[in-house]
């Protein structure tokens, strides 16, 4: 790009940063100086390939979606938590808000997220461990407790029984007297990434995707701000993708949801702002950094130039980070603050939108008050003392940043010609139900492919690490240590006896025939193609619990079994 076309962006970027809103906050180095709230070229200087890098808040969003970067708003701190039953969590959210986290992130135990009831003798053992137990909309509104709907963005961690439970989240709302329309935060939904990784299901994909159809369908219709889907990259690396892999698989599950939503006849402008991403920042610094630039600039081209979005919102990539609980080691627990922090950094330079930063002890069970504190800080620390809010993408522009960001993207644009070319085998004809990536993905799925890629991937790691090439401290190399053992939070079973008590409870008192009909009235609704959210609002205001709602649709659906494969 020439020197004037530089310079031409560089005032359009300018007009804009100045229009917009910032916060109050000293925007100098630690010694006083001031900083500009973005570098480029030195006037005057040509730069080969710079609209593919731009300025902050214009098309490709390679530096950030807002031309002020952080100096408008600051990234959200949205520690993911949950466990135990509703009342213990909503006493740890309470903890969170008032040490200033800036959103809710909710962890749902494996019943939950597996669309079981805490009496189903499936959930033996599980109740309250890896999160929070939820039964029914009675438990949804312990959770949130004092905590006003309305005004925190409200994030929820589930996927194969997504629907159901953002009726009762839903529910919960307007027992709190809340519009709903004004709702905002995320429901993770991702069924994708579910066969791919993290193997969370309930049905076939086509049920699912049917569902989230329905979902996408009533969120652009009444709740603008809420975000129906968090397409997750997090579980495709934790389960030991590459970057350039993890990169790939999630932009092209988004494009999927992109085509289910034009196959549903919706607008891409309405339903795209309500797509959101979801990544993992593992420890290799400068690799993660190129990913979530790459990320940004891809989505903007293939939402513009493929799917039509002629709104920013709609090439908007906007993204929550979690860093990598992979990295995190056993042996010298006190050595995962250090990766963990190291991680975040990443994914803020990388320009995240939200972030969890992980406890010291997630790799021996969920976070204790103490660790999750420390974890919570650890972001503190990055916004409050460091200067890395200041300036938009500091690293744009390094060479090295610059041409990692380059090689990624062309990377995942080969797995994207992959998996367009699975889809043209699933239907040589070129008529696609959904939509070319979607036959890709959905033949990916069926085949095993996508789980092969991942697990060769993981083997590759493993054999470096067995082998020394790859290190990590206190595992392969430095590993006399003097720590001792940590405290580590342990839920009592106490906890499912009592969630299976309080459960019979409320199904003894609710009106069950009221429950029966509504049940009946999803089970019309699945049947006739109409959109399912009313008819599963009205089950659960009636009390219907999570296994009900779940069960008549398996029992109507079918369950699905990943077939083997080597
Ligand atoms: C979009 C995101 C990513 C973030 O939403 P947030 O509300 O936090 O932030 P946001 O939308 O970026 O910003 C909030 C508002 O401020 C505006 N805003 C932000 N920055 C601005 C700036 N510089 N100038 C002007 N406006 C700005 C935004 O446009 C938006 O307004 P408007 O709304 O008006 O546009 C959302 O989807 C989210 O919160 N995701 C979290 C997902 C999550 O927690 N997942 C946990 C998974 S945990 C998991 O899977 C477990 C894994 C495991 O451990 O096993």
């Amino acid at each position: 790009m020439d020197a004037d076309a530089i310079e031409e962006g560089r005032r359009r970027w300018q007009a804009r940063y100045d229009a917009a809103r910032k916060r109050d906050a000293d925007f100098t180095t630690l010694s006083g100086d001031p900083v500009e709230p973005v570098y480029g070229p030195r006037p005057g200087d040509r730069y080969e390939g710079f609209e593919r890098i731009g300025w902050p808040g214009e098309y490709p969003f390679t530096r950030g979606l807002y031309p002020t970067g952080y100096r408008g708003r600051t990234w959200t701190i949205r520690q993911f938590a949950g466990f135990g039953n509703a009342e213990q969590t909503n006493e740890r959210y309470k903890m969170i808000l008032a040490a200033g986290g800036g959103g809710l992130s909710v962890a749902f135990d494996m019943p939950t997220l597996m669309g079981r009831d805490s009496d189903d003798p499936r959930s033996l053992g599980e109740v309250g461990h890896c999160g929070v137990a939820i039964d029914s909309a009675a438990d949804m509104d312990v959770l949130f407790r004092d905590i006003p709907l309305g005004d925190v963005t409200t994030s929820m961690t589930i996927s194969g029984p997504a629907v159901p439970v953002f009726c009762m989240y839903l529910v919960a709302a307007e027992r709190q007297g809340v519009d709903p329309s004004v709702l905002n935060g995320t429901l993770q939904t991702d069924i994708f990434k579910e066969y791919i990784a993290q193997k969370e299901w309930l049905f076939q994909p086509e049920p699912h995707l049917r569902l989230i159809g329905d979902l996408m369908e009533y969120c652009a219709a009444g709740i603008p701000a809420y975000k129906p889907l968090s397409v997750s990259g997090y579980h495709i690396r934790e389960a030991g993708a590459t970057a350039a892999q993890e990169l790939a698989y999630t932009l092209a599950d988004g494009f999927g949801y992109v085509e289910l939503g034009l196959s549903r006849g919706l607008d891409v402008d309405v339903f795209a702002p309500g797509l959101s991403f979801f990544f993992d920042a593992h420890v290799d610094f400068f690799e993660e950094i190129a990913k979530f630039r790459a990320a940004r600039r891809i989505w903007a081209r293939w939402m513009r130039d493929v799917y039509g979005a002629k709104t920013e919102k709609a090439q908007w990539l906007r993204f929550h980070t979690q860093t990598a609980g992979v990295s995190l080691t056993a042996q010298q627990p006190y050595n995962n603050v250090v990766r963990t922090a190291v991680e975040a950094l990443a994914a803020v330079l990388g320009g995240t939108n939200s972030l969890h930063t992980n406890a010291l002890d997630e790799t021996l069970a969920l976070p204790s008050e103490q660790a999750a504190e420390i974890a919570l800080r650890t972001q503190q620390v990055l916004m409050e003392e460091t200067g890395v809010a200041n300036v938009a993408d500091p690293l744009g522009g390094s060479w090295y940043v610059e041409q990692l960001t380059d090689r990624i993207e062309a990377d995942a644009e080969k797995i994207f010609d992959q998996i367009k070319e699975r889809g043209l085998r699933a239907h040589p004809d070129g008529q696609h139900p959904i939509g070319p990536i979607t036959s890709g993905i959905l033949r990916g799925i069926e085949d095993g492919w996508f789980t092969g890629e991942i697990a060769e991937s993981a083997f590759r790691y493993q054999q470096a690490l067995e082998k020394g090439d790859k290190k990590v401290v206190g595992v392969n190399v430095h590993t006399g240590s003097v720590t001792g053992d940590l405290e580590i939070l342990r839920v009592s079973h106490e906890v499912e006896r009592e969630q299976v008590r309080l459960l019979r409870e409320r199904k003894s008192a609710r009106d069950e025939a009221r429950v029966r009909t509504a049940l009946d009235g999803m089970v019309a609704a699945a049947r006739s193609g109409a959109n399912m959210i009313d008819p599963m609002l009205d089950a659960v205001r009636a009390e219907a619990t999570l296994g009900e709602i779940c069960g008549v649709l398996r029992d109507e659906w079918g369950v699905y079994t990943e077939p083997a494969g080597f």
